[in-house]
């Protein structure tokens, strides 16, 4: 049997880095949400592990450190299976781009193996093969609107019922931004705690504190940003994650689709989806 899903989107709606650990990685508070769309994932039976890469984004993903099959490889050691999967990826979002699409593979490929072998995909033991791959990968598992806090991999669930629906533009400019240096990048000061509460009133209230490093290697996500704001109906325009892609939130999906044909217009080389936050 075919088993198919989607591996959504992540956008960061706020990102607060707080402090920098002795480890290197960051103390974060962070309001994760999740789109409609993003890549598709597939498993059938096969023999041993293998990966068929399709998409717009497959070319430069091959060999065996993808995250699916790290993904698998981890689920099926934990649990003391056999190999036997054969995934297929359709991979329609940009690769280090700030919208966590590897992360989001991976998440998606432990919920295949959770429906193939009949375990639940918030277990315990799944949320800490989750946190092995990815600070990412655990929210991707869930993939619900939800508060982030450490490395962004301790989950705080939230009411994200407000947001579920809202039209959603993302917009990346092309080149690829790798996570690292961007923390690398952020100044070290700590600008303050992300609100609790209201899902949208704490993203309204809330910054991207990855923004101004991310701009400073890239300096094209400024642009971005300003077509962004520069569109009518605009409830929220942000970058998303370590950057490049930026997003806006709209009253209306007309307002999201006119935003889209004009940016698509102006600037035909850059990466657009138009979609909704699930
Ligand atoms: C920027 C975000 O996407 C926001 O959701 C995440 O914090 C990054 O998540 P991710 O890509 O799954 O992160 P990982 O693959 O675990 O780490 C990539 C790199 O990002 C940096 N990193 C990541 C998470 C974190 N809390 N502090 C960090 O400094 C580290 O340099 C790390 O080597
Ligand atoms: N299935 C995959 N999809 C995308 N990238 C993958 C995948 N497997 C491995 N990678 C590697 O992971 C790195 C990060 O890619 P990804 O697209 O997840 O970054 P990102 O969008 O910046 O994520 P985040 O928002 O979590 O920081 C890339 O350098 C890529 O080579």
């Amino acid at each position: 049997m075919l088993l198919a899903e989607t591996g959504h989107a992540k956008i960061n709606l706020a990102l607060h880095v707080r402090s920098r650990g002795a480890d290197g990685y960051h103390a974060l508070e962070t309001l994760f949400a999740f789109a409609e769309d993003g890549d598709r994932l597939t498993l059938a039976e096969g023999e041993g592990l293998s990966l068929d890469l399709s998409g717009p984004f497959a070319g430069p993903l091959a060999g065996d450190d993808n995250l699916v099959l790290r993904a698998a490889r981890a689920f099926l050691d934990r649990f003391g299976l056999p190999a036997g999967a054969a995934f297929g990826l359709d991979k329609r979002l940009p690769v280090a781009s700030g919208i966590g699409g590897g992360s989001a593979d991976a998440a998606a490929a432990l919920r295949l193996l959770c429906r193939r072998h009949d375990i639940h995909p918030t277990a315990p033991e799944l949320m800490a093969i989750a946190a092995s791959l990815g600070a990412d990968v655990p929210a991707c598992l869930v993939s619900r609107t939800m508060r982030g806090e450490g490395r962004g991999d301790a989950l705080v669930p939230i009411d994200g019922e407000g947001l579920s629906g809202m039209a959603l533009l993302l917009v990346n400019p092309g080149p690829p931004l790798a996570t690292g240096p961007v923390f690398r990048a952020w100044d070290g000061r700590d600008r303050g705690v992300l609100a609790r509460g209201d899902a949208l009133e704490t993203a309204l209230a809330g910054r991207n504190d990855l923004e101004p490093p991310a701009r400073m290697l890239l300096p094209a996500i400024g642009a971005v940003l300003e077509r962004l704001a520069g569109q009518a109906g605009t409830r929220l325009v942000r970058m998303s994650g370590s950057g490049a892609t930026c997003f806006a939130l709209f009253e209306d999906e007309a307002a999201r689709d006119a935003a889209d044909r004009d940016i698509a217009r102006a600037e035909p080389g850059w990466w657009r989806l138009a979609t909704r936050l699930r």
